[in-house]
């Protein structure tokens, strides 16, 4: 089986990046997202191993004892992770896979996984992603605050990622994400790797 291809995506938060990841997944087949293990409390709405796998610092500091994170950063005083054996097994199924994380999680995907594909979703402007935090409802105007200092650091880091989405149409930035990934798949390499039984008929 061959192996699928690892999407990076990120973004400041609010920008949209899970929106757009979710609609992603629903309209193409053989793709699925990492759910990542994080300390953060738990959202309203939000499904421990759904939205993510929600544990305690104790746990989690467990796990990267026993070397059990692909990639680990601590983001917005809370710490979030990427289960390396979750991704090993998706990849290894053939599954294209999604992960949602921050630049410096990015970085230490890259490092091990130079092939990796890494998308950055830009908010069309500051006080449109201002006003996206704060109509999701989901978090209180001190962590909207502190979310906004952060996004201008988390966006300084754009020009390390292959591919920049500006998320203004929302349907537009659909398309394109969804571009990224079909782009990959039929890159000479990946067609070469599942298709190989048709290029030798073709050739012989
Ligand atoms: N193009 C868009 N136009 C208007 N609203 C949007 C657009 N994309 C997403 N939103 C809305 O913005 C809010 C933030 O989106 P979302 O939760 O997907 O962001 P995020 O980048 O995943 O944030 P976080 O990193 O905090 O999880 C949501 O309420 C979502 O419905
Ligand atoms: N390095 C990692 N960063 C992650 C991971 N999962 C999520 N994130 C980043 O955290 C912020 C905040 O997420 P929220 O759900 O609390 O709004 C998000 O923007 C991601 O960039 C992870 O596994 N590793």
């Amino acid at each position: 089986m061959p192996q699928g291809t690892l999407f990076i995506v990120s973004a400041p938060s609010g920008a949209g990046k899970t929106s757009l990841v979710r609609e992603l997944i629903e309209s193409l087949d053989g793709i699925q997202v990492s759910v990542s293990h994080t300390t953060r409390p738990r959202r309203e709405g939000e499904v421990d191993g759904v939205n993510y796998h929600f544990v305690d610092q104790a746990e989690f500091e467990k796990m990267i004892a026993e070397g059990d994170f692909f990639e680990h950063a601590r983001v917005f005083d809370n710490y979030y992770g990427t289960s390396r054996r979750a991704v090993e097994n998706l990849l290894a199924a053939g599954q294209d896979v999604i992960l949602e994380i921050d630049w410096q999680g990015a970085r230490q995907v890259r490092e091990q996984v130079p092939a990796a594909v890494s998308i950055f979703i830009l908010p069309p402007s500051r006080e449109e992603l201002e006003r996206r935090l704060s109509s999701r409802g989901t978090d209180e105007h001190a962590v909207v605050a502190s979310r906004m200092r952060e996004a201008v650091s988390e966006m300084s880091h754009f020009d390390e990622y292959d591919y920049l989405v500006i998320n203004d149409d929302f349907t537009t930035a659909q398309r394109e994400l969804q571009s990224l990934v079909i782009a990959r798949r039929l890159t000479a390499e990946r067609m070469h790797e599942r298709h190989a039984p048709l290029l030798a008929a073709l050739l012989s």
